[in-house]
């Protein structure tokens, strides 16, 4: 049966933060931020002291980012328990320890002590909504709302239901953090690790194999990433990227140049068989996100950005170093 949203996402005042660690109390800071009243619980006995911490340090930031009317510290508050933190939400965000025997308990003691038609999103990295649903009663409301360290300054949220999640609960989640200020990817199916973790568990794996096998050092990796391609997939994305490697002749010629490399020994993962059908497919759907801008405008548009990170980044440094008291940098 099709359950009733108790409130609009527009309507929503009163968030639940349920684990306040890392990622809980960034998503405290950034509810707060929006101009959010937050209840958070944690049965960690330092918990609150902990979350006040981490708000006060993440505060400036979002004083920097701008904070929405309203906005303000004293809009949290830590409650006793569980029960009484999602008494009175309009929405949760759950970011306790991933442990799928523990997601599954927690999300059911969630389920059985919230009002009827509010939706509750994990921060799970990986596990999925049908594997940790399986002990609510109402599982219709429960989805993954996979955030991004740390939630209140990376702006992406994947969000996807598992197989006993209703669509309306999917589609309220998607708007309300898209409300929230994020940046929303509304995913059609379960994915393992979902779509960010995917690619870059992907580099994580090969900097591992290059660490272990004495090939790279941690400094040489993470040298390559921020002065390299780190670079451009901040605005980019790897698909548009290597449409640029290609030239005029794009994503296909790319493919068609590059494409025999895929099979060279420069990675340990099993690379896919690049067949017609998947080198169509890559060409269409890059064509689709270039959407008609010509590759001089995509290699302006990236060497401005690329500078404008380069200079803030700059300009970060030369503000860390005065207030070490190290002068000009
Ligand atoms: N750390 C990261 O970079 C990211 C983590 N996540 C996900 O966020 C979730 C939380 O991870 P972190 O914040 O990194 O872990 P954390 O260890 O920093 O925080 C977990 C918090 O949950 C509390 N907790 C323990 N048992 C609990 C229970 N039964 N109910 C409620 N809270 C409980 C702990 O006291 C702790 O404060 C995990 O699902 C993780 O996969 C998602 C994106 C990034
Ligand atoms: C390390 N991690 C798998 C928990 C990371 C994430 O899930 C997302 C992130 O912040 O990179």
């Amino acid at each position: 049966m099709t359950k009733i949203a108790k409130t609009s996402p527009e309507s929503v005042r009163t968030v639940a933060c349920i684990g306040a660690g890392v990622i809980g109390g960034g998503w405290v800071a950034h509810f707060l931020g929006r101009g959010y009243q937050v209840v958070a619980w944690d049965p960690a006995p330092d918990a609150e002291q902990k979350l006040r911490s981490l708000v006060d340090s993440a505060w400036p930031a979002l004083e920097r980012l701008g904070l929405a009317e309203g906005a303000s510290k004293d809009n949290l508050t830590v409650a006793p328990t569980l029960a009484e933190a999602v008494a009175g939400a309009d929405f949760v965000q759950e970011s306790a320890p991933e442990r799928l025997d523990l997601k599954a308990d927690l999300l059911a003691e969630i389920d059985a002590a919230l009002p009827e038609g509010v939706v509750v999103g994990s921060s799970t990295s990986g596990y999925s909504m049908s594997e940790m649903q399986v002990k609510a009663a109402d599982p219709s409301r429960l989805v993954v709302g996979h955030p991004f360290n740390p939630p209140y300054l990376v702006p992406l949220v994947e969000v996807v239901g598992g197989e006993k999640s209703e669509q309306w609960a999917v589609d309220w989640a998607s708007e309300f953090y898209r409300l929230a200020g994020k940046s929303v990817i509304t995913m059609d199916q379960e994915l393992p690790g979902f779509i960010g973790n995917r690619i870059q568990e992907a580099a994580w794996r090969e900097a591992l194999h290059m660490v272990a096998e004495g090939e790279a050092t941690v400094a040489q990796i993470d040298q390559a990433m921020t002065d390299g391609p780190g670079l451009r997939w901040a605005f980019h994305g790897p698909c548009t990227t290597f449409h640029l490697a290609g030239g005029e002749g794009g994503m296909a010629h790319m493919l068609d140049h590059f494409g025999p490399s895929l099979k060279a020994p420069w990675t340990r993962l099993e690379a896919p068989e690049l067949t017609t059908e998947l080198r169509d497919r890559m060409v269409e759907q890059t064509d689709e996100v270039v959407d008609g801008r010509s590759t001089a405008e995509l290699i302006a548009q990236r060497d401005r950005r690329m500078i404008a990170i380069m200079r803030a980044l700059e300009e970060v440094e030369r503000e860390e170093a005065a207030e070490r008291g190290e002068g000009q940098a």
